[in-house]
């Protein structure tokens, strides 16, 4: 459970630092289980075909299809200068951006550590009734290629009525300023939600690409870069962190991956998941955290 102390820092800042999460064992259990993941789904030959996405830009329905679909899926991401890389055919650079979205419904390892007692504690600990998780994503920010996240609330892409969803993100190794870790402006969850990513209802008749749409504000909203603060972590610790907090991370320049698992999870006491979010309901990658 969380401490008084935590649950008010976590109040005040809308994140919060859990030191020693998983331990190091575990964290390279995670490393070396994602590596099966890849090689046992042969995504490197899939690359091929995702890589079709970032050749043509007129396949940008076929890239909006391909992410909308991997809701209940364990499916790669490749990195914005993937198609560089490829053209090289240089094999020693890494290209995986990211493999989401249901690690956590259907791959063992990762769903025990996402349904572990503790993550029910801290459910718990901050008033969460139903919980229900409804995604994951292993993100490996590559050495040297690893790109940025845009600053956002994570309420943007998982929007609840009222607003109650919850990151929990695990730092698989160190994170640093170097290596990109998560930047946060403390306090920011007070303010309003900016922005909504939404499944655009026209999407029969859609122009390639505008699958899905922002709404309520602009999808580059412009903070003040001062106001950032960085959450530099050791290898095993955990971050929450709250659906309105804003939030991002910079590019990997240095020669340091910096792998994370995170899940994102809502309280479906009293709460609808908005039917126009991106992701939609399903039994395969929608668990009750109690439940599993
Ligand atoms: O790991 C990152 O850089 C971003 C992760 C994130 O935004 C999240 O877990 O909500
Ligand atoms: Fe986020």
């Amino acid at each position: 459970m969380l401490t008084e102390e935590q649950l008010n820092k976590f109040e005040e800042d809308g994140y919060l630092v859990i030191k020693d999460f998983i331990n190091n064992e575990k964290c390279e259990e995670l490393k070396t289980e994602i590596d099966n993941v890849i090689e046992t789904n042969n995504f490197l030959d899939q690359v091929k075909t995702i890589s079709v996405f970032l050749a043509d830009e007129n396949s940008a329905k076929a890239a909006d299809e391909y992410f909308l679909t991997s809701v209940d899926k364990i499916r790669p991401f490749l990195e914005s200068k993937a198609k560089e890389i490829l053209e090289k055919n240089d094999k020693s650079v890494k290209i995986f951006n990211k493999i989401g979205h249901a690690l956590h419904a259907l791959n063992p390892k990762f769903k025990e550590v996402t349904f572990d007692s503790k993550v029910k504690e801290i459910f718990e600990s901050i008033g969460y009734k139903k919980p229900i998780v409804c995604q994951s994503m292993y993100i490996f920010k590559q050495p040297f290629i690893g790109g940025e996240v845009q600053p956002h609330q994570d309420g943007s892409y998982l929007y609840t009525e009222p607003l109650k969803v919850t990151g929990i993100w695990i730092a698989l190794e160190d994170c640093t300023s170097h290596n990109g870790c998560l930047e946060f402006i403390p306090g920011s969850h007070k303010g309003p939600l900016v922005t909504r990513f939404i499944r655009n209802p026209n999407k029969e008749e859609f122009e390639a690409g505008k699958h899905l749409i922002y709404t309520n504000g602009i999808p580059k909203f412009s903070y003040d870069d001062s106001k950032f603060i960085p959450a530099e972590v050791k290898k095993g610790d955990a971050i929450l962190i709250d659906g309105l907090v804003v939030h991002r991370s910079a590019p990997n320049l240095s020669p340091n991956s910096r792998n994370i698992y995170t899940f994102h999870v809502y309280d479906s006491d009293n709460v609808d998941f908005s039917k126009e979010n991106w992701m939609e309901p399903n039994s395969i990658s929608f668990l009750p955290l109690n439940e599993n």
